[in-house]
């Protein structure tokens, strides 16, 4: 973060330099009133004339240079913002799968929103506050101080209470912001949870249960809100409190003074204005302390996000094609410490095609994950073409995820994902994918919106996506899922079709279509076994069409 601030350094600068005039502007307001009573009372109109023209003069300097402060802090904020929201989507989008994984949805949007909010509320803001009223408090000081030593005391003793009394209260005020933040993320991932699983709710008849739970955790985290809100009112009322009580002491000493002739008429009524704009200020800087520190742990989490996004960006690219692979000696442990890979040593070479089988929960998909980088923490090597894989990433690989994908956007976009390149190839595939039926409808690709479309049409969408792709790699988790049993067979045969290197996860897949891969992989509690191992403990009837094969993968 404190690099995203340092980008910024000459406009911060620039800010800084405002704030002084700002300050010297502000206070200078108590001396031309100073020098507006004294002309009346000495009946001096040549001094009356000039002090009018001064108090023009400050109405129009206040406000251009008031204007330019909020407008240089303004373009510093967009600044921070764009920067800062970018590089949390770069965590997002680059981060180790493990990491975003662990995280609720509500956590994720939290980072967007809630997380920028308490940056730029608690931290920017009070950091723009405090900077201002340092030089208001330390110009006015000056002043008081050449009035009287009494009144600078007094002013500088309670307004230090004021300053302390929030530094003290600062754990309460820490440690409601987290907490409201973790009600947040609670409640987003409610909506989430709601939104997404709207069909088996309505079809279970659970509308009042979601919307029941949907509202508790709305009330806690507005509840909560309202706290927050009250503490830091208690906190502003406080500091009303003194402001009251120094002006009103202010008032009763300089008045003193006047009756005993030590003070005149305007420098008590300068004095009073100037303290009234130095309690402001000290009691403003007293809560942009607590709230910096408030926003502390919050800003140490999105600190921490900015670094992840930074670092994973800059994974170097493996561009060439692929002519083998081979993972040694991988293992990857769980957050429980349980092993989810164990040991996994495979080999596989162009234009091959490898069938992966195992129980749920046996590793395979997490297989996919570590050769597709977005899993890193593993042990062992991956090597692609004899080269190690480590800090870099594989670019000619194509892949299909389990749940199938879409975007939102029409077919052709939902295909190409942008790959203009592959534009011609589109009528071929969805012929082969079997889905050319949209054709009839007198529609064209760009016009089919897929959001409404069938599980099978979606999945039928994402292996066009996949199989569309001119990389030397493609993985495909569980294809079959979803679809008819002609698809099915149509897909198979075209996957055998394929002159790339092709990993096929799958449970439900044909016998004939399994008997005519290269290899068939049998994965058990993250360990690759022997055919045999696993028909045993499985009771599996797929038929390798060369266990010796199968026996080199161990
Ligand atoms: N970050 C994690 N921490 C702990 N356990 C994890 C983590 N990620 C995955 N797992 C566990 O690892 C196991 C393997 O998951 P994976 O998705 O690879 O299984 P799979 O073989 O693809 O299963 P399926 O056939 O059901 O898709 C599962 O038991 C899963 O709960």
């Amino acid at each position: 973060m404190r690099k995203i601030l340092l980008k910024q350094k000459y406009k911060i600068i620039l800010f800084v330099l405002l704030s002084l005039i700002v300050g010297v502007i502000d206070i200078s307001f108590a001396l031309i009133i100073q020098l507006f009573i004294s002309s009346i009372e000495n009946n001096d109109f040549f001094i009356f004339q000039l002090s009018v023209v001064l108090f023009v003069f400050f109405i129009l300097s206040n406000y251009f240079m008031t204007y330019w402060l909020i407008k240089i802090q303004s373009i510093i904020q967009k600044k921070i913002h764009i920067e800062m929201k970018r590089r949390l989507m770069d965590f997002c989008l680059y981060t180790d799968f493990e990491n975003i994984q662990k995280v609720s949805i509500g956590e994720k949007i939290n980072y967007f929103e809630y997380y920028m909010d308490v940056y730029e509320q608690y931290y920017l803001n009070n950091v723009w506050e405090f900077i201002a009223n340092i030089f208001i408090l330390i110009i006015g000081m000056g002043y008081l101080l050449s009035v009287s030593t009494l009144i600078t005391i007094l002013v500088l003793g309670l307004g230090m209470l004021s300053l302390i009394l929030p530094i003290i209260l600062g754990k309460i005020v820490n440690d409601m912001v987290d907490k409201n933040s973790k009600l947040n993320s609670e409640f987003l991932s409610k909506i989430k949870e709601i939104l997404t699983g709207m069909e088996v709710i309505r079809g279970y008849r659970l509308e009042k249960k979601f919307s029941d739970e949907f509202t508790q955790k709305l009330v806690t985290l507005e509840e909560h809100t309202q706290a927050l809100g009250i503490t830091n009112g208690k906190l502003n009322q406080l500091s009303a409190l003194f402001q009251y009580t120094i002006i009103i002491l202010c008032l009763i000493i300089a008045g003193a003074g006047v009756i005993v002739g030590k003070v005149n008429l305007g420098q008590l009524v300068a004095v009073t204005q100037v303290s009234n704009m130095l309690i402001i200020p000290m009691q403003q800087i007293g809560i942009a302390v607590l709230e910096i520190k408030g926003s502390k742990s919050i800003r140490e989490k999105l600190d921490n996000l900015l670094e992840y996004g930074r670092k994973f960006k800059h994974l170097e690219n493996y561009n060439k094609k692929i002519e083998t692979l081979e993972l040694k000696n991988v293992s990857l442990n769980g957050d429980d410490g349980r092993k989810i890979l164990d040991n996994v040593t495979l080999e596989f070479n162009d234009r091959k095609k490898y069938a992966i089988i195992g129980e749920n929960g046996s590793g395979k998909s997490t297989l996919f994950q570590v050769i597709l980088g977005i899993r890193k923490n593993y042990s062992g090597n991956i090597f692609v073409n004899g080269e190690c894989l480590k800090e870099r990433i594989i670019t000619d690989i194509s892949f299909l995820p389990q749940e199938s994908v879409i975007f939102g956007k029409n077919l052709s976009e939902n295909i190409l994902l942008g790959r203009e390149n592959l534009r011609e190839k589109l009528d071929e595939i969805l012929r082969r994918v079997n889905i050319s039926e949209y054709f009839f409808n007198n529609k064209g690709m760009s016009e089919i919106a897929c959001g409404s479309m069938s599980g099978g049409e979606k999945r039928k969408i994402n292996i066009a996506r996949t199989l569309i792709s001119n990389s030397s790699l493609v993985l495909m988790d569980e294809f079959e899922n979803t679809l008819d049993n002609e698809t099915k067979i149509m897909i198979q045969d075209y996957i055998l079709e394929q002159g790339k290197l092709i990993i096929c996860i799958t449970h439900n897949s044909d016998e004939e279509f399994l008997n005519k891969m290269d290899e068939i992989i049998y994965l058990k509690d993250g360990k690759v076994v022997s055919k045999n191992e696993y028909e045993t403990r499985m009771s599996v009837g797929v038929k390798n069409n060369d266990s010796s094969k199968s026996g080199e993968a161990l």
